[in-house]
């Protein structure tokens, strides 16, 4: 009798004809015909492996050598002897099919941070640097310092050391080290101690160390069939509830692979509409952001997710606003940094990208507000505002578009004012420089928009209306033009800052991918009376 399967056809994959083959084999009670169909299935079970490697891309010559040295190494002495800490079996090597499968995703990826949890000889970690781009990195950790010794040497020969990060040390310590970095990684390949799976597995997902748009792949979960038959030992039992962990968690994809001892990639469920806001992995830099309006973008930025560069002309200041970002939990920087100086803008991007790894959003937020009748408005007045206001904003666009574009993505949000819009002009407050300079903005960022769109940067901007500041609050001047202003707002109050906090996220996310130079009044609808 051929064995039954659930497409109900005939025997369709090599494991479903090796099935066929055993079932056929117990049931004949001829023992010529049994040898043969045994033999049969041992034919294609022990051909499989040889044969996917045989028709996979050979390895490079330096994969070649590692793996060989893997299979050969002495791993009784090396632990005898007090050198390695324990007596490595020689297939925890993953081999060339692995290799071959990693090198193939991280290139589908685009990867450039790639974490492997468990290292051993680095046959994968050394495919998957091949693979990487010149200035991508493969992230190892691995308990056992003797590994380090066998590694290193490979990745030098092959000229890729500057690709390699080894961490010694127990992987989930190590994980909590670098989830305090901020670092993101594009993939990660867990395949350290199997009982360990899910503690590894909750750490990555706890501490946001998988990029958004990442792939978690995680070795040996079909565990010699231990994962669904026979008697499983502790680790196919730790696979099992692993395996089962991983499948109900609602807010991921996976799919087990038959590859060698199986392989499941786990990637973030994509379509869930709140995943499209959320910042996390992502870098900010916030110009003008130590206080007042600037901090409370810096912060919401830094709430959804991001990492933050405080930027501002006040350099204790900005010191003082990363350290309250800090308190909050939020990666953050500062840096000083006039606006108004091209280079400095320039400087502002290079030491982000240094020091927390990349610019994906920039606010061009500094800026200033003077008031005067406009007959007797000064030069300096004048100057200094447009300085500011809008060649600064300009100055920083460039500088960071510079590197976006070279990334290929980026947004940039510029702060412009409701004074900006056509149809409206701020009464009774005698600003006409601020208001231009305003308007200038607006249109900078609508050209901007325009031609750095398709290059993969957008470009936005954020009106906010009247916000109740301490300024207005305290100042004597304004305090009498509240209820004015009020009876003019059809949202019958000035606007809180967390009005406008929810509106930069959507402009520094992917939420907003396909809005390129709009402005966004939040104004609670004063310019429209
Ligand atoms: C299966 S091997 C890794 C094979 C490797 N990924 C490859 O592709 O060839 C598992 C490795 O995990 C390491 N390991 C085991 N427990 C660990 C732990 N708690 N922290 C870090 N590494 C660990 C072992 O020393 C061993 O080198």
């Amino acid at each position: 009798m051929p064995a039954k399967f659930s497409h109900n056809g005939p025997a369709d994959t090599p494991v479903e004809c090796i099935t066929d083959l055993l079932t056929r084999a117990l049931e004949s009670s001829e023992v010529t015909q049994k040898d043969e169909y045994i033999k049969k299935a041992l034919a294609i079970s022990s051909g499989l492996d040889e044969y996917t490697d045989a028709v996979s891309t050979v390895p490079s010559s330096g994969c070649a050598a590692l793996i060989k040295e893997s299979f050969h190494h002495d791993w009784k002495k090396a632990h005898e002897s007090g050198g390695a800490k324990y007596e490595h079996p020689t297939q925890a090597c993953a081999g060339q099919l692995e290799g071959n499968f990693f090198k193939s995703l991280v290139s589908i990826a685009g990867a450039k941070e790639v974490l492997e949890v468990g290292m051993f000889t680095g046959t994968t970690a050394l495919a998957i640097a091949e693979a990487l781009p010149e200035d991508g990195k493969v992230t190892c950790l691995e308990i056992d310092p003797y590994l380090e010794g066998f590694v290193r040497p490979h990745f030098q020969k092959a000229g890729l050391e500057n690709k390699l990060d080894i961490h010694i040390g127990d992987a989930a310590s190590s994980l909590e080290k670098l989830a305090k970095s901020g670092k993101t990684f594009d993939v990660i390949f867990v395949d350290a101690d199997k009982p360990s799976y899910k503690k590894y597995y909750d750490l990555i997902f706890k501490h946001n160390l998988l990029a958004l748009g990442g792939v978690l792949a995680v070795d040996n979960t079909i565990f010699k069939g231990e994962s669904y038959s026979g008697q499983p030992g502790e680790s196919g039992k730790a696979i099992r509830a692993f395996n089962e962990a991983v499948v109900a968690d609602p807010n991921i994809n996976v799919v087990v692979l038959p590859v060698r001892d199986g392989i499941s990639l786990i990637t973030r469920k994509q379509n869930a509409t709140s995943d499209r806001y959320s910042l996390t992995g992502q870098v900010a830099m916030v110009t003008g952001g130590a206080q007042g309006l600037g901090l409370s973008f810096a912060e919401a930025l830094g709430e959804a997710g991001a990492s933050v560069a405080i930027v501002d002309i006040n350099g204790k200041k900005a010191e003082a606003a990363a350290a309250h970002l800090q308190k909050k939990g939020i990666r953050s920087i500062a840096l000083q940094a006039d606006v108004t100086n091209p280079d400095d803008c320039t400087r502002m991007v290079t030491s982000t990208v240094e020091q927390l790894g990349a610019l994906d959003i920039a606010l061009n937020n500094a800026g200033i507000n003077a008031s005067s009748p406009a007959e007797e408005t000064s030069e300096k007045e004048w100057s200094s505002t447009f300085s500011v206001n809008t060649h600064g904003v300009f100055y920083g666009c460039q500088a960071e578009a510079r590197h976006m574009l070279s990334v290929g993505r980026g947004k940039i949000i510029n702060t412009g004012s409701m004074a900006s819009l056509p149809g409206y002009v701020p009464n009774p407050q005698k600003q006409a420089a601020y208001n231009a300079s305003k308007a200038a903005v607006v249109k900078l960022t609508q050209s901007l928009a325009v031609e750095w769109g398709a290059r993969g940067v957008n470009v936005n901007s954020i009106s906010p209306g009247i916000v109740e500041t301490d300024l207005i609050k305290e100042s004597k001047e304004l305090q009498p033009l509240v209820e004015g202003w009020i009876s003019r707002i059809p949202a019958g109050r000035l606007c809180y800052v967390d009005d406008l906090k929810a509106g930069m996220v959507f402009l520094a996310s992917r939420g907003s991918d396909y809005l390129m130079g709009h402005n966004l009044v939040i104004d609670g609808g004063q310019n429209l009376l």
